[in-house]
């Protein structure tokens, strides 16, 4: 096991930095695109509850996509592999992941839970009475994930999105036409929205890579917090599909589960070893980090965290 070293890692994050003028902040959410492209922090977690980090890990980061893999391991705890992967594929894509392109081939059905129209769908099957239970719900998973009850949502950034999200309710109207949803689309939005704007540190982030590197366990008592299984799946998402149609490119650069969001964070899980949250809100073409993403790189090669 590698002892993550916060000098070497702080002078990683110096050399990464180098390349957030290749990437732009997300604007499309209009209070994304306040973040300051030049930020890059990291924090690296470990079994035995010890963290490494480097930059400015106060600063959070709302999870946009990030949330889909939580949402998802929610959704299949509440209803099982069967009746999700009825409603949403297993499947990669090279299509961007708010593309509505391949939703008009028959059988209608999202890909994967990681591009939007299958996280909306993932969201959709959410359960509780109201809106705000069903986010309490996921709330109250995500707190416990990253061990931290103070953890909640952006009013501002869920506002934001909710009034901006012309897309994301055109793929909902789509899969209601489809009766892949049912639900009121409006309340949908409100939910994935308010999903979208949680926010965290990237030690919480790491905390929450954490758990999936140890097979859904809690890293401090030991108590499973979600099924072996679900945590299974959930990496092999973060695999295939984690980094949007850049997975297979960073499988072989970096060959770490990982999810990103257009907020410029990212939740990997290095199996068995630690988990890793950055935040650097410089995105390239496809939404995904572009330092967060040459830190990832450096890191890999570094402590050999390839798992393949
Ligand atoms: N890729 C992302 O992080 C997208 C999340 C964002 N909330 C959206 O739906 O557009």
């Amino acid at each position: 096991m590698p002892v993550y070293n916060e000098e070497e890692l702080a002078r990683f994050v110096e050399e990464a930095k180098l390349y957030a003028r290749y990437g732009k902040v997300a604007d499309y959410i209009p209070a994304l695109g306040k973040a300051n492209p030049n930020e890059l922090s990291v924090a690296v977690y470990t079994p035995d509850g010890k963290v490494a980090s480097a930059g400015d890990v106060t600063v959070k980061v709302t999870l946009q996509s990030i949330s889909k893999i939580l949402a998802l391991a929610l959704v299949l705890m509440d209803h099982g592999e069967d009746e999700v992967f009825h409603k949403v594929g297993m499947e990669p894509t090279d299509y961007p992941f708010h593309s509505i392109a391949k939703l008009e081939e028959k059988p209608v059905k999202p890909l994967n839970p990681m591009i939007n129209a299958g996280a909306l769908v993932v969201t959709s099957m959410i359960q509780g009475g109201s809106v705000s239970e069903r986010l309490e719900r996921l709330l109250a998973f995500v707190r416990r994930l990253a061990g931290n009850e103070q953890i909640a949502y952006s009013e501002e950034v869920a506002r934001s999105e909710f009034e901006t999200a012309f897309l994301n309710r055109s793929l909902c109207y789509f899969l209601k036409q489809h009766r892949i949803i049912d639900e009121d689309v409006e309340e949908l939005m409100d939910l994935y929205t308010k999903q979208c704007a949680i926010e965290m540190t990237c030690i919480d982030l790491a905390r929450i890579g954490l758990v999936f590197a140890l097979d859904g366990r809690d890293p401090h008592s030991g108590e499973p917090i979600m099924p072996l299984d679900v945590a299974r799946i959930c990496k092999t998402f973060m695999v295939t599909c984690g980094m949007y149609n850049a997975s297979g490119e960073f499988a072989i650069k970096v060959g770490i589960p990982a999810k990103s969001g257009v907020s410029g964070g990212i939740l990997a899980a290095v199996p068995g070893r630690c988990g890793i949250g950055i935040f650097g809100p410089a995105l390239d073409d496809k939404g995904n980090s572009v330092t967060g993403v040459k830190l990832l790189e450096r890191l890999s090669k570094t402590y050999s965290l390839s798992i393949f």
